[in-house]
């Protein structure tokens, strides 16, 4: 049998984990490449050509520089006694190294400028596609999975455009450039020293492979030791009224450990890196001393050319390393962008059409027609309900739990399409309007409440960024907010960490009821809006709601039965099927589902 410990470590293995985000690279891919560098485009007329400019720069110099130290300065002015020659390279070269920095200053400059522009479009391209997608798409995805993307992968590009594209360039040349000029200087040197050649090769792809695999490891031990931390803390409470913090540090301590495996691997690999292209460089050196020494003494070469073999020789390790990286960054990069793209290619489920009208001013005359609706294939949440909710009404959904009421405000918030049948609002078809003039139209206050971190009157501003302080504080009182509001240490202005911790469950139910009375909704839905309330302030927020419901449709969802009495109409569902319609005494009377609610909830309160 296994041990509880190992069994408990292999279930917090299973839990923190990010299924397809756990795949880093992938093969090359050129449509998809281009794709991604099509984000640079808004920039090839300023950033990119002057950066590629400087990279010229610099590479054209520091290509010079070694002929100038090795065949001009030793052969020609020192050991030819020309001296006049000498300071005149002297300057020369201090002069050319000058330009080379100063490029290159201006090349990291512009590069990273260009870099942080691309990432910064293509995040902001990203967020706002996914702020457009539907319902349907945050229902099949976890926030973290989709946080990942906008964050961890789009950050992994940042190195691919900030330096990788300007550095191929930049090596492409530099290799090129030392072939050819060592070439010129003497083919039997560079072919002597090219034996180094395939120990480079080697350790720039196989050994740097290993090595960079071994970081991807701990980026997902990293990510994994993330999401249980921030599952541990959300639910601390849980945790700590349920006494499981033995098992769940046995959980932290199973991630963290592979957490610090993973580090020790990957350090140990990297360790091995640098010493290894320091003897492989030595290894060069050593066949052009003893080489070059023999090609010197046979005249073949001028020690200048010698000197200037060394100086090229120190400088060949890097552009070959680099392209290794580069490389290992295109994949990455592959994975990354595949993973962004599959979100940017989604199209929203619910798309306005493209002669979509704007709604404009609504009287709220809602109507369903034979509309039937599943969320999956599976199950059929709503199974041919038509029904019809008069302009200026109150209209009470009740059921039991799964009965299909809040899909029926979901689809009249057109946050779903339905699947058959026609949603109408004020005769319209709801497929044929702008989203935007409907959900302007209508306000959802749901039992679980989003308050946004910030301030108070910020929060009920949400439901319009155009109200100035007294409206707000006007909306507040009129669902009885302002007493509590008025009692935090710095009233409207009291700041609200995210999800409203700070506030009760029943008082952040009251900044949304003053949030959505200040969007002035000609529809508003109440989906159990009140059943965290307690009965005194209900109580009174039926009384306000007398006069700010009037001329608005109001569509209210509670399981609390003695909220709804006062409804123009009532309808009951019971598996996705409207089985009853009426007013409270036309329900009472038929004695049917509701009437055995309503006794079952008087039983209830009369046993207390
Ligand atoms: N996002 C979703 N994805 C898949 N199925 C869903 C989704 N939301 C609801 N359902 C399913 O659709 C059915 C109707 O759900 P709905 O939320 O409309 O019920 P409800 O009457 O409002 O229930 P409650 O009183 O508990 O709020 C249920 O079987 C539910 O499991």
């Amino acid at each position: 049998m296994k041990n509880r410990k190992a069994e408990i470590h292999e279930n917090a293995l299973k839990r923190f984990q990010y299924s397809t985000d756990q795949v880093i690279e992938k093969p090359f891919n050129w449509k998809q490449m281009l794709r991604l560098f099509s984000y640079m485009k808004p920039y090839r007329k300023n950033l990119l050509p002057l950066a590629i400019l400087m990279v010229i720069i610099n590479t054209a110099v520091r290509l010079i520089i070694p002929i100038l130290i090795g065949v001009y300065t030793l052969d020609k002015a020192l050991i030819d006694g020309n001296t006049g020659m000498l300071t005149y390279l002297v300057l020369l070269i201090f002069g050319l190294y000058a330009a080379s920095y100063v490029a290159n200053f201006f090349r990291i400059k512009w590069m990273n400028q260009l870099g942080q522009s691309v990432i910064y479009d293509l995040r902001k391209h990203l967020f706002t596609h996914v702020q457009g997608l539907s319902h349907r798409f945050f229902d099949q995805r976890s926030a973290g999975s989709i946080l990942v993307r906008i964050m961890n992968d789009i950050n992994s590009l940042q190195e691919l455009f900030t330096n990788g594209v300007i550095n191929l360039l930049m090596d492409m040349i530099l290799l090129i450039g030392i072939f050819f000029i060592l070439f010129s200087l003497s083919p039997e040197l560079t072919l002597a020293i090219m034996v180094i050649l395939p120990i480079m090769f080697f350790i720039s792809t196989s050994l740097r492979r290993n090595i960079r695999r071994s970081w991807q490891t701990v980026r997902i031990k990293q990510s994994k030791l993330n999401s249980h931390l921030n599952e541990s803390i959300q639910g601390i409470r849980v945790t700590q009224s349920f006494t499981q913090e033995k098992e769940n540090m046995a959980f932290f301590d199973g991630v963290n450990n592979e957490n610090y495996e993973s580090w020790r691997v990957a350090s140990q690999k990297n360790a091995m890196f640098r010493p290894l292209v320091e003897l492989t460089n030595a290894l060069g050196t050593a066949v052009l001393i003893w080489f070059g020494a023999s090609l010197i003494q046979g005249q073949s070469i001028s020690i200048g050319v010698f000197v200037s073999f060394a100086f090229y020789l120190g400088m060949f390790w890097e552009p070959i390393s680099r392209l290794g990286q580069v490389y290992n960054q295109l994949l990455m990069g592959m994975a990354s962008s595949e993973r962004i793209f599959e979100f940017l290619d989604e199209k929203p489920i619910v798309a306005e059409s493209e002669k979509a009208i704007d709604l404009k001013d609504i009287k709220g005359h809602i109507e369903f027609e034979n509309v039937v609706f599943s969320y999956d294939a599976k199950r059929t949440a709503l199974k041919g309900i038509s029904l019809e909710m008069k302009a200026g009404q109150t209209v009470a959904l009740v059921g039991h739990t799964g009965s299909g009421k809040t899909t029926i405000a979901n689809l009249i918030s057109r946050f779903y399409d339905p699947t058959d049948g026609t949603v109408k609002i004020d005769g319209h078809n709801l497929r044929d309007v702008s989203l935007r003039s409907l959900r302007h139209q209508i306000s959802v206050v749901l039992q679980d409440t989003f308050i946004f971190s910030g301030t108070i009157i910020e929060n009920i501003r949400f439901g319009n960024p155009n109200a100035t302080d007294e409206q707000v504080k006007k909306a507040a009182e009129a669902v009885g907010a302002n007493s509590f509001i008025e009692k935090l240490p710095n009233g409207y202005e009291t700041e609200v960490e995210e999800r409203g911790n700070i506030l009760s469950v029943g008082e952040r139910q009251l900044l949304s009821f003053a949030r959505a009375l200040l969007a002035d909704p000609r529809i508003l839905i109440l989906d159990e809006a009140t059943a965290s309330i307690d009965t005194e302030t209900e109580v009174k927020i039926q009384e306000a709601l007398k006069t700010l419901l009037e001329g608005r449709t109001a569509i209210i969802i509670a399981h609390r039965l003695s909220t709804i009495r006062e409804s123009d109409n009532i309808f009951v569902l019971d598996h996705g099927e409207i089985i009853e319609q009426g007013n409270h005494q036309q329900l009472m009377n038929h004695k049917g589902e509701y009437y055995r609610l309503v006794k079952a909830q008087f039983n209830m309160l009369n046993a207390v």
